[in-house]
């Protein structure tokens, strides 16, 4: 088989977090690289610092020691929307920010609603849009703000399994049609298969990167879960879960002796 060349997008070598004046370790040697234009979904056991992880990445806070390189593009995937603003205005935004022109700025708002399906709903305030549709505006929001990394800590975890199913579809699209590297930290096994081409599985705290999972068939087809490889890498991050939370576990049982 012939290996594709990767593109390194953003390089995270050796990296450590600690909080409380060092005495608590969030991350810990922590290495990955994320591949340019790659969808990269993360998972681990609860509190093993996947936010941490991706607050560093976004440039919100900085490594106690070791290197991030190449993420300057990278933003912060944030849902709240201005609920005094229609959804073409709060898409407008950022580019409002960045001075663009008025004119440029509805046409990019408008092509970036049509994107992620939401084309005739522009004059629609926040209230007036379901959950899904708040989240697809953000979505467009932080794409024509031209962000080439998209940073999404737990997206669809509120939603509804059928809104969840249409707005994985609609990031998908949307990741297709941009070629934007897209990183996802999720709870959901299922989840993390059926939209990362790797799934990076965390060690529990203080978090390194234990494995990555690449996942080579389309888990994108109609009905993954009904195929046999789908099952196979969903029961090969579920072991590699399960391994790390009875590792939690134990040295939860130590500490409190
Ligand atoms: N600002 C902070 N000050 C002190 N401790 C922090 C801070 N931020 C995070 N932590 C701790 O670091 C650890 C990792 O937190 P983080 O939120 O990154 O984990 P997570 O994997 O995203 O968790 P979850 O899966 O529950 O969302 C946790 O024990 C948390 O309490």
């Amino acid at each position: 088989m012939i290996q594709a060349r990767h593109t390194i997008k953003i390089s995270i070598r050796n990296v450590t977090k600690t909080f409380q004046a060092g005495a608590f370790a969030a991350l810990s040697g922590l290495d990955l690289d994320i591949h340019e234009g790659e969808f990269l979904a993360i998972v681990g056991p609860s509190g093993c610092g996947k936010s941490t992880l991706l607050d560093l990445i976004a440039g919100l806070s900085t490594p106690t020691s070791g290197e991030i390189d190449g993420a300057p593009g990278a933003d912060f995937q944030q849902y709240a929307l201005f609920p005094w603003r229609t959804a073409q205005a709060n898409v407008e935004f950022g580019l409002e920010v960045r001075a663009v022109p008025g004119g440029e700025r509805a046409r990019r708002a408008r092509e970036h609603l049509a994107l992620v399906g939401l084309g005739g709903c522009e004059g629609r305030y926040p209230y007036e849009l379901s959950d899904g549709m708040r989240l697809r505006v953000a979505i467009a929001r932080s794409l024509a703000f031209d962000q080439d990394v998209l940073l999404m800590d737990e997206p669809f975890a509120a939603l509804d399994a059928r809104t969840r199913r249409s707005l994985q579809d609609d990031l998908l699209r949307v990741w297709r049609h941009t070629g934007k590297t897209v990183v996802l930290v999720t709870h959901g096994i299922d989840e993390a298969v059926r939209l990362g081409q790797r799934v990076a599985v965390m060690t529990s705290g203080p978090g390194r990167i234990k494995e990555i999972v690449d996942v080579t068939f389309d888990a994108r087809a109609s009905d993954p879960r009904a195929d046999p490889a789908f099952r196979e890498y969903r029961h090969r991050i579920w072991s590699l879960l399960r391994d790390e939370t009875a590792a939690r576990e134990r040295k939860v049982a130590i500490a409190h002796g």
